[in-house]
């Protein structure tokens, strides 16, 4: 049983009003731990103590906050094991995935420290008798709310470029899946000036609310839904004149040409829909867009390749699949297998709970694929985040990139041809801001990734998500 404490002014503790969130295991309901849940006093209090630590943090150089920086992230690369267990018994995300989401968190660190130099300004020649030049200031108090699908990887992310930048910073947590960010705590703790980092958990409408609707926080970072992204921004707006940056979800289109091997089709569609996150990745193809020329064949080999996925105990290197995150989210996804049958596409494989004892608890979902989906369906225009594919046959170019721009969002995308002009054409037409040419999946650090549409504002994992927790300011010197 684990009993883990948000960070405050550099002291572990639990909430003022003593209340807690239970954690479950998605994969058994069992119950394995529980954190504090904040509300506006405990936001407070970080507040307070972020204020109070931000001058003197900023007033180090970047160098050294750079090595303040990587000491966290060797603390967590030292606690990686510890951190992969729980984190895969919160989560219910398979250990094999899990393992590469410990890395990332201390590699997104790595990849802010590194950018240490880059935190600069310009001289302008906008005169000839003065010395314009223009340098770039922290916020101060940076808040960043992040979701339950990558809980360490997206709390550690979260500190990274509001710190490098010389901001002090409150993370939420995600209630579903707190219990890694426990132990980040602790190891900020053990690196870092109190007050610098401040972890608070509990829900969005308490701990979540106060940090939007803190009058001194005006920068505010979050990855979550588009409807809680709409709620932060009508919220803020009440408050004050706030940067509100905005990771939202995704409906994303793959979309196979004719000049495609099947075979490697389907292959790259189980990998692209993220079946083995459960769907539950901002950046799933959850929408297979086939010409019609390949469509029996990919779907011959994608139908044999979902029914060996190997659903199992998240805990095993074996399992390939593990349940939804929690209940609430696990009904959602299940009331959308139904609207699928309802709107009348085609249930090709899965949409059950998985047959035998060791699924008869917890919150699991075959791997599941509609065929004879069209755009004005529900399955085809909502984000599910859950193992839900569906697939359209095509024919004609134009109607596809109308279709597959037809969705509220515009996170990623996956083009696959190997005509060169083709490609570029796709990628030119489809409104999203991350667009994969023969790949799918993969982010590279360095490369702004973010949403155009409802699926976001601003870009994160390179120098822009540095500098966006920088404010400009121009001085001019006159000579
Ligand atoms: N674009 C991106 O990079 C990513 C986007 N996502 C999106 O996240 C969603 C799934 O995550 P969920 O946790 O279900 O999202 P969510 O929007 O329900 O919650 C996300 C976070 O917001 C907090 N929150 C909820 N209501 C709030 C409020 N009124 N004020 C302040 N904070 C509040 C929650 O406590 C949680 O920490 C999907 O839509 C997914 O696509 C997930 C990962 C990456
Ligand atoms: O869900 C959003 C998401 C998923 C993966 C990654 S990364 O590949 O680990 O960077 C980032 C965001």
């Amino acid at each position: 049983m684990i009993e883990s404490r948000m960070l405050i002014g550099g002291e572990l503790v639990a909430a003022k009003s003593g209340e807690w969130i239970d954690s479950l295991n998605p994969a058994t309901e069992e119950k394995i731990g529980r954190f504090p849940s904040a509300a506006k006093e405990d936001v407070d209090a970080a507040y307070v103590a972020a204020e109070a630590a931000q001058v003197k943090w900023a007033a180090l150089s970047s160098g050294d906050r750079a090595h303040m920086l990587r000491n966290v992230a060797a603390g967590i690369r030292k606690r990686a094991d510890e951190v992969l267990r729980v984190e895969v018994m919160d989560t219910g995300n398979t250990i094999s995935k899990m393992k590469a989401d410990v890395e990332h968190a201390a590699h997104a660190i790595e990849y802010f420290a590194g950018l240490a130099t880059e935190i600069k300004g310009e001289t302008v020649p906008a005169s000839s008798d003065n010395l314009h030049i223009t340098i770039r200031e922290p916020y101060g108090v940076v808040g960043r709310i992040v979701p339950f699908n990558h809980p360490i990887k997206f709390a550690a992310h979260a500190l990274a470029a509001p710190l490098m930048a010389g901001n002090s910073v409150i993370v939420k947590p995600p209630e579903q899946s707190s219990l890694s960010a426990g132990i980040l705590a602790e190891i900020c703790k053990q690196e870092l000036p109190p007050g610098v980092v401040n972890i608070v958990t509990g829900y969005g409408r308490s701990a979540g609310d106060a940090i939007v609707r803190h009058p001194g926080i005006k920068r505010i970072a979050f990855t979550g839904s588009v409807p809680t992204g709409l709620a932060i921004q009508r919220s803020a707006a009440e408050i004050g004149v706030k940067c509100i940056t905005l990771e939202l979800g995704g409906k994303n289109p793959l979309i196979a040409y004719p000049d495609q091997d099947p075979e490697k089709i389907a292959e790259v569609a189980v990998q692209a829909m993220n079946f083995s996150w459960q769907g539950q990745s901002c950046g799933s193809a959850s929408r297979l867009m086939l010409h019609e020329s390949i469509y029996d064949a990919v779907m011959e080999k994608l139908l044999k390749r979902v029914a060996s996925i190997k659903m199992g105990d998240p805990l095993d290197a074996g399992s390939q699949m593990g349940p939804l995150n929690s209940k609430a989210h696990y009904d959602r996804v299940c009331s959308m297998v139904q609207a699928g049958l309802d709107d009348g596409a085609k249930l090709l494989i899965g949409g059950k709970r998985p047959e035998g004892d060791a699924f008869k608890k917890g919150y699991w979902l075959q791997p599941t694929v509609f065929g004879n989906v069209t755009s004005e369906m529900r399955i085809a225009r909502e984000e599910i985040f859950g193992p839900i594919l569906s697939v359209f046959k095509w024919s004609d170019e134009a109607e596809t990139f109308r279709i597959a721009n037809s969705t509220e969002y515009g996170l990623t995308a996956s083009i696959w041809t190997n005509d060169i002009k083709t490609a570029m054409r796709a990628a030119r037409t489809i409104k999203s801001g991350y667009i994969w040419i023969n790949n799918n999946s993969a982010h590279y650090y360095g490369m702004p990734f973010g949403g155009f549409k409802n699926s976001g504002l601003g870009r994160e994992e390179g120098s822009d998500e540095l500098l966006s927790y920088t404010e400009n300011k121009s001085i001019h010197i006159k000579l």
